[in-house]
């Protein structure tokens, strides 16, 4: 019988760094084989493109699946499942399998997905390995802010759970083998203890944790733990599980995205200042996307955190390739679409 391929879950909130990890860890896996399952909220498919972008000879474009049909702990049945028979009928099986999920999945739908039959026969989980955003724990991003609660507790009193980013927050982490506490350039020593007892303080189990930045994390460290974590979820329900013990389906109503598309941009520095105040002002969780520079060959991918923007250029527009502008805003639903929309919209 063929030994189980192994699956690595790589979760964390919106913007975490899981991308960056997984491309570090692309660079650094020896000749180790790799299929790279992703999945993204909004529209946009960016993460695909940056990883396709990065040329791995262990992890060809072929490789690279994918799923687009809304957050992989959702699609389950529908997507996941087909997308993993696909891939383990292939010739040349990978030697390792590494699952990106949206920063806005519940790991433990996919995790338990790998007790199907037909998966539980061929493939096990590696591991899940949690990216926390150490700068973010440390503003406070995840901490319940207890006033908005009880306001929105007030207004809706079948609301059964603290905020929405809290849970999930609290979720990912619970679903862990491995933590990166990612991001510590962005902290001193203090507030990555503080964010380092916030974290435990999170979790009854006590996953290994290990401090990164720019998800430089060795392929050794990330391949190989081993857990065969499918065996374990009954141990690590997410707040939904323990709320609905019938089984009612999860959904991620809370959460919203949109795509605005423009034209070029003349003024790049501006355009990314005013950018800020919009995402200050309208608390965006997560923007990304490729601008287009006027008069520049090459395409500006744009990566908002927060209010923290990152910008490089990271490709030639190729030859007869649509020039444009198109950026995912990913939010809480009461967001203000249309004012966001009108906002970035009037900055062209
Ligand atoms: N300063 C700093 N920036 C980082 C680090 N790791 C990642 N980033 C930046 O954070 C932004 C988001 O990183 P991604 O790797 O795309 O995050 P992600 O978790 O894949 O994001 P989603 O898929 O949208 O949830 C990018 O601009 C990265 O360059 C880090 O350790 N330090």
């Amino acid at each position: 019988m063929q030994q189980k391929i192994p699956a690595t879950v790589i979760t964390g909130f919106l913007g975490a760094g899981k991308t960056t990890m997984i491309r570090n860890l692309l660079t650094n896996a020896g000749g180790k084989k790799i299929a790279l399952i992703i999945n993204e909220f909004g529209d946009l498919g960016v993460d695909g493109d940056v990883l396709k972008g990065c040329g791995a000879e262990n992890c060809t474009e072929d490789d690279i699946i994918e799923l687009t049909n809304g957050c992989i702990c959702c699609t389950v049945a529908d997507d996941f499942i087909p997308t993993m028979t696909k891939l383990l009928e292939r010739d040349q099986r990978p030697d390792h399998i590494v699952i990106e999920t949206s920063g806005l999945a519940l790991p433990q739908p996919l995790v338990a997905a790998f007790n199907w039959p037909d998966i539980r026969s061929e493939v096990t989980v590696d591991g899940v390995i949690t990216v926390v955003d150490s700068a973010a724990v440390a503003a406070g991003r995840f901490a319940d802010d207890h006033h908005a609660v009880d306001a929105r507790r007030v207004e809706d009193e079948a609301l059964d759970h603290e905020s929405p980013i809290e849970e999930l927050f609290e979720d990912q982490l619970t679903c862990a083998d491995l933590i990166v506490l990612n991001k510590t350039d962005l902290i001193d020593a203090d507030g990555l203890g503080r964010v380092k007892s916030e974290v435990a303080s999170r979790i009854a189990r006590k996953p290994v944790m290990i401090e990164a930045k720019n998800g430089e994390v060795p392929a050794s460290v990330l391949l190989g733990l081993g857990v065969g974590t499918e065996g374990d979820v009954a141990n690590r329900k997410s707040h939904h599980e323990l709320e609905h013990e019938d089984g009612e389906p999860h959904d991620h109503d809370e959460f919203d995205s949109f795509v605005v598309e423009l034209g070029a941009i003349p003024d790049t520095a501006g355009f990314v200042e005013k950018l800020k105040g919009i995402i200050a002002e309208h608390d965006v969780l997560r923007l990304k996307g490729f601008i287009d520079v006027s008069d520049k060959p090459m395409r500006l991918q744009l990566q908002a955190v927060g209010a923290r923007i990152d910008q490089y250029f990271d490709r030639a527009w190729a030859a007869g390739e649509a020039r444009s502008t198109r950026l995912v805003v990913i939010g809480l639903h009461e967001m203000d679409q249309k004012a966001v929309r009108k906002a970035i919209e009037a900055l062209v």
